[in-house]
């Protein structure tokens, strides 16, 4: 484990170095991973695994477009692919890579399999810690312990195979074996993390739920339509505003962010938004404090946990769902973002020339 320094506070952290993948190899020789779920994490987590040369088996409903395509990914029916009740039966570490609101549904199936010595995996604390909301208790005889890759599935996945790796959190609820610490930094391994952070689950489950609500998804988009919507009404065309708000952040600006930094990004303007943008920051941080305090409290309560929960139980919500992203999609703002994307020189021909 190394120290590292991050800001000037040390945090304990696995790399590569220190847990390379044969030392993960050895961990996991004689264990079953038992992926359960082949929706977004599912597949980076068990096709990385399998690449790295884990014994992965997938448990997926049959009859169902996942299984399809767990097949078409190479995995083979009676062989590394089964039933879900199958693969727990036969998994010595369950990765319950459900849906947050599905792990509720299938956990009485999950906590019978769950014998003395096996491990429980989670991508997110959301289960443990809401367990009052969600029922989740496992039996005192099991490991559990999570790993949550920072991002997508799917970006695991693609990192995976540019021989990148995408940094994750990991952290331990349970260590009934006295091995659960090296098996959960070898799942962590195994399933292409770059970085390997320290925490515990309800920081994990409250820091994501707050990122995603907050500047990650939900903050983001906020602020985008309150500047695209002045533009517009100060007489801005869609176009113009679309670029100032949303095309030069994410094609020029937000890339020298990820590389070197905020004031990296700052040196590289003009000296005019650099006065400007350091004027401003500080308003746009105070008026939203306010805000990020109630989400946070909101996160901490079980306010959010529950309200996905509620929503994600409901029969029609699929359809609700795509009626919310139909009417994103389909607004003012990212319509123009459509066109302007149909612009980019490597996009050719716009989507839609007005004649
Ligand atoms: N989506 C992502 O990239 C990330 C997800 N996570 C966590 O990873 C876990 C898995 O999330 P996702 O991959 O997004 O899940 P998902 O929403 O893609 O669903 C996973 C699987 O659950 C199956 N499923 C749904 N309802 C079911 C039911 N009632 N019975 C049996 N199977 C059912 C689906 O067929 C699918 O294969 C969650 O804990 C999530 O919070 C963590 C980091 C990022
Ligand atoms: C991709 C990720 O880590 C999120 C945004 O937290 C999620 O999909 O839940
Ligand atoms: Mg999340
Ligand atoms: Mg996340």
């Amino acid at each position: 484990m190394a120290k590292l320094n991050f800001g000037g506070v040390e945090e304990n952290v696995v790399t590569r170095e220190e847990f390379p993948l044969a030392k993960a190899q050895q961990v996991l020789k004689n264990e079953v991973v038992a992926v359960i779920g082949y929706g977004v994490q599912g597949p980076g987590q068990a096709l990385n695994q399998k690449d790295n040369g884990i014994n992965v088996i997938v448990g997926q409903r049959k009859n169902s477009k996942t299984w399809d395509k767990a097949v078409k990914d190479g995995f083979v029916p009676g062989e590394t692919l089964f039933e879900i009740e199958e693969a727990l039966q036969r998994g010595t570490i369950i990765c319950y890579l459900l849906s947050d609101a599905a792990q509720i549904q299938l956990w009485p199936t999950v906590k019978k399999h769950l014998t003395a010595g096996k491990a429980l995996y989670f991508s997110h604390g959301f289960g443990i810690t809401f367990n009052e909301q969600t029922g989740i208790v496992p039996p005192k005889d099991v490991d559990v312990f999570l790993v949550a890759p920072k991002g997508s599935g799917t970006s695991l996945r693609r990192m995976f195979l540019q021989g990148r790796g995408l940094n994750s959190s990991y952290a331990i609820f349970q260590d009934a074996t006295g091995k659960a610490k090296e098996r959960v930094v070898a799942l962590g391994i195994a399933v292409g993390s770059g970085y390997l952070f320290e925490t515990d689950f309800k920081k994990e489950v409250y820091s994501d739920l707050t990122g995603e609500r907050g500047t990650l998804m939900g903050a983001i988009q906020g602020i985008f339509a309150a500047q695209y919507q002045v533009l517009r009404s100060k007489g801005h065309t869609p176009s113009e505003a679309f670029n100032e708000t949303v095309e030069e952040l994410t094609q020029s600006l937000m890339p020298l962010v990820a590389e070197n930094g905020m004031d990296w990004m700052y040196a590289n303007c003009s000296t005019t938004a650099q006065r400007g943008a350091l004027d401003w920051w500080k308003k746009f941080r105070d008026a939203t404090l306010p805000v990020f305090n109630d989400l946070y409290e909101s996160v901490a309560t079980g306010k959010e946990s529950q309200r996905s929960i509620d929503s994600n139980s409901q029969v029609d919500y699929r359809e609700k769902l795509e009626a919310e992203l139909k009417e994103l999609r389909e607004s003012e703002m990212w319509q123009a973002g459509k066109t302007v994307r149909s612009l980019r020189p490597e996009n050719q021909k716009p989507a839609e020339v007005v004649a």
